[in-house]
């Protein structure tokens, strides 16, 4: 038998967030009402010793299940997988006699080819159960938004000038329009003031082609620059989802979520959910809008603390993968009625290590959802594999991914490793606070920090090791200029987003170019300009240097002698020139690509359970 529940939902008819109405007339429909009743019943909460003891024991126990069960997952994937170099091996193995008729760069090409065809016959991304069917969605999902009428009549060739004028490429069937300004994409007038006084009057490139495309409920790949607001762009038309769906229904417990924004790092997760709260908040002031509820979902803290929003319904979840799966096992919530899926740092989400997850996840979904992948880089290769996994999708990409932003002034400079420390202290020199510091190391991060907070600069530490407050201590600490130089592993602060960054140095050079793009990105955000220092000496794997070199190149910055010394060995051997489709690097092929080597290494390790991604 229904539900009441169930035949309440289908008996009220739906009062959409858009009024779409031909004289774009696009007005909300305010249920100030709904909402007050709502708000009145907030869950009180008592502070007593006991309960905190409680609380505390609790905590301990979930994070302890936690780690036991990331653990099970870590091994049950290692014995999974098998990665793609060691089917490449395979092929190539068998082939070794034809192989030593030819030449070395033909010999080259053939092993690239085979690379390539293994990644090629990945499976889709989708849940099990809708490859066990069969099951393929061929068209877009329908939203009521609709650009206002002046934006439909404009043709295509006032689209394309548009687009070119802001260096947006765009692939797909039926591109939805950029549109140059907030007011004019229908966001409600509530938010475009509040993000005009957080300085945000523009949309960025990125937001003015992937907010269009979002909300008209198509799947799309964003590929931008680091700091061009990405985040905007995938988060607003979530947040209009949800305002449409409470609109249509206020939300009772045990009911959402919408939708989900899945992150790599539980730092990049909890930026986001902050992000996500204070632009829900902004809508909600005054009564305006009906309150969003949005849930915090990582490993590392306690869900206790969040079931006052687990008590309501839930419009929004920001999640980590590991504690995404663990809470859907559980049924704390569903996704019987979540429509929408956002990765952020897409290319590591669906990375080998990540991919099993995300099937995992994408298994709870109940109908069709609208996809979206964001990333500052994305290569080629990839970006093939997810287009097979989306319905119609449309491609965005502001520069070519992998590209640096143009607004970070790169310093590439020799230093030998035991000068090194010295040499910090004169490059903080360069600029005023804050500084960040990246090393790939742990312990380097530890010394380094150790070493600064001697000579009496005020630094704070982030690395995959320190535990979740000593984590948000320093992101806090650093965020509100309390302190200095923030001293951060490439993992631990991927995708954060801190003001006003004067200067990146990178005290010792990444060995995926990927991860060098990411960390620069720490500055040069929102249009404003920063300087990177780079150190690197003998230690510098050559190919990383001429992945560097190549960067420098195209991001028409100075090259400095000792990188202009290197040669390019395919130059050589007279092999292509082109990118290497894996990692976007300039500097080298597939078949000497240090992300393969290293996801192989890094699956080589979980079988030891070793694994050290510091995801969640
Ligand atoms: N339209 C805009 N105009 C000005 N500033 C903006 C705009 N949109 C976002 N910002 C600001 O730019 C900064 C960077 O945004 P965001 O963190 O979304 O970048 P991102 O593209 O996700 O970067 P990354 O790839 O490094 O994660 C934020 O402080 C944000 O408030």
């Amino acid at each position: 038998m229904e539900s009441p529940q169930k035949r309440r939902r289908v008996e009220r008819s739906p009062s959409p967030v858009w009024k779409i109405d031909d004289n774009d007339d696009f007005t909300y429909v305010p249920v100030a009402q709904r909402k007050q009743a709502k708000l009145a019943k907030l869950t009180s909460w008592g502070t007593g010793s006991d309960k905190e003891k409680a609380a505390r024991q609790q905590q301990e126990q979930e994070e302890r299940e936690d780690e036991e069960r990331e653990e099970e997952r870590r091994k049950e994937k290692a014995r999974k997988e098998r990665t793609l170099l060691m089917e490449a091996q395979e092929v190539h193995t068998k082939k070794a006699a034809e192989d030593s008729k030819k030449t070395e760069a033909e010999k080259a090409e053939e092993q690239d080819a085979e690379i390539l065809a293994a990644i090629a016959s990945r499976r889709k991304l989708a849940s099990d159960l809708e490859l066990a069917k069969g099951v393929q969605y061929t068209e877009s999902l329908k939203t009521s938004w609709r650009p206002p009428r002046f934006i439909r009549e404009r043709s295509d060739e006032e689209h394309r000038k548009l687009r070119e004028k802001y260096h947006i490429i765009v692939e797909g069937q039926d591109l939805p329009p950029p549109i140059e300004n907030f007011t004019d994409m229908k966001v409600p007038e509530i938010l475009v003031k509040f993000l005009r006084s957080k300085r945000i009057t523009m949309p960025t490139p990125i937001q003015l082609q992937g907010i269009p495309t979002a909300f008209s409920g198509r799947d799309m790949i964003g590929i931008a620059f680091t700091g061009s607001g990405k985040t905007l762009a995938f988060c607003l038309p979530l947040i209009m989802l949800a305002l449409e769906q409470e609109a249509k229904l206020p939300f009772i417990r045990g009911e959402g979520p919408v939708g989900i924004v899945l992150c790599p790092s539980r730092e990049l997760a909890t930026q986001t959910y902050e992000n996500v709260l204070t632009w829900t908040a902004a809508l909600a002031k005054d009564g305006a809008y009906p309150q969003l509820n949005t849930l915090l979902c990582i490993g590392g803290i306690s869900m206790g603390e969040q079931s006052h929003v687990l008590n309501k319904g839930l419009h929004i979840v920001v999640a980590t993968p590991g504690r995404l799966i663990d809470m859907l096992e559980k049924k704390r919530f569903t996704f019987d009625n979540c429509k929408y899926l956002c990765m952020d740092e897409a290319d590591r989400m669906i990375d080998l290590g990540f991919e099993e997850d995300v099937r995992n996840i994408m298994s709870f979904f109940k109908r069709q959802r609208q996809t979206l992948l964001f990333s500052a880089t994305m290569p080629r290769k990839i970006q093939d594999f997810a287009q097979q996994s989306l319905v119609k999708p449309v491609l965005v990409n502001v520069g070519r991914a992998g590209a640096a932003n143009l607004d970070v002034l790169q310093v590439v400079e020799y230093v030998k490793q035991e000068a090194k420390m010295v040499y910090l202290l004169e490059c903080l020199q360069k600029t005023p606070p804050p500084v960040i510091v990246f090393s790939e190391n742990k312990n380097e991060v530890d010394d380094i920090q150790e070493y600064l907070l001697l000579k009496g600069v005020e630094a704070v530490a982030i690395h995959g090791s320190k535990t979740q407050e000593e984590r948000q201590y320093a992101i806090k600490s650093f965020k509100s200029g309390a302190k200095d130089v923030m001293v951060a592993s490439g993992v631990a602060s991927k995708g954060l987003d801190f003001n006003d960054i004067q200067h990146v140095i990178i005290f010792s050079m990444p060995k995926e170019i990927e991860d060098y793009v990411h960390q620069i990105g720490r500055t040069g955000r929102s249009g404003k300009t920063g300087i990177a220092t780079t150190f690197v000496n003998m230690n510098t794997p050559e190919q990383t240097l001429l992945d560097l070199k190549y960067l420098l190149i195209e991001a028409g910055q100075k090259v400095p002698p000792f990188l202009q010394s290197i040669e390019d060995p395919r130059a050589a051997q007279g092999g292509s020139l082109k990118g290497c489709p894996v990692c976007g690097g300039l500097g080298h092929g597939i078949s000497n690509c240090p992300k393969l080597e290293d996801t192989q290494r890094r699956q080589m390790a979980s079988h030891h359970g070793a694994d050290d991604r510091g995801g969640y």
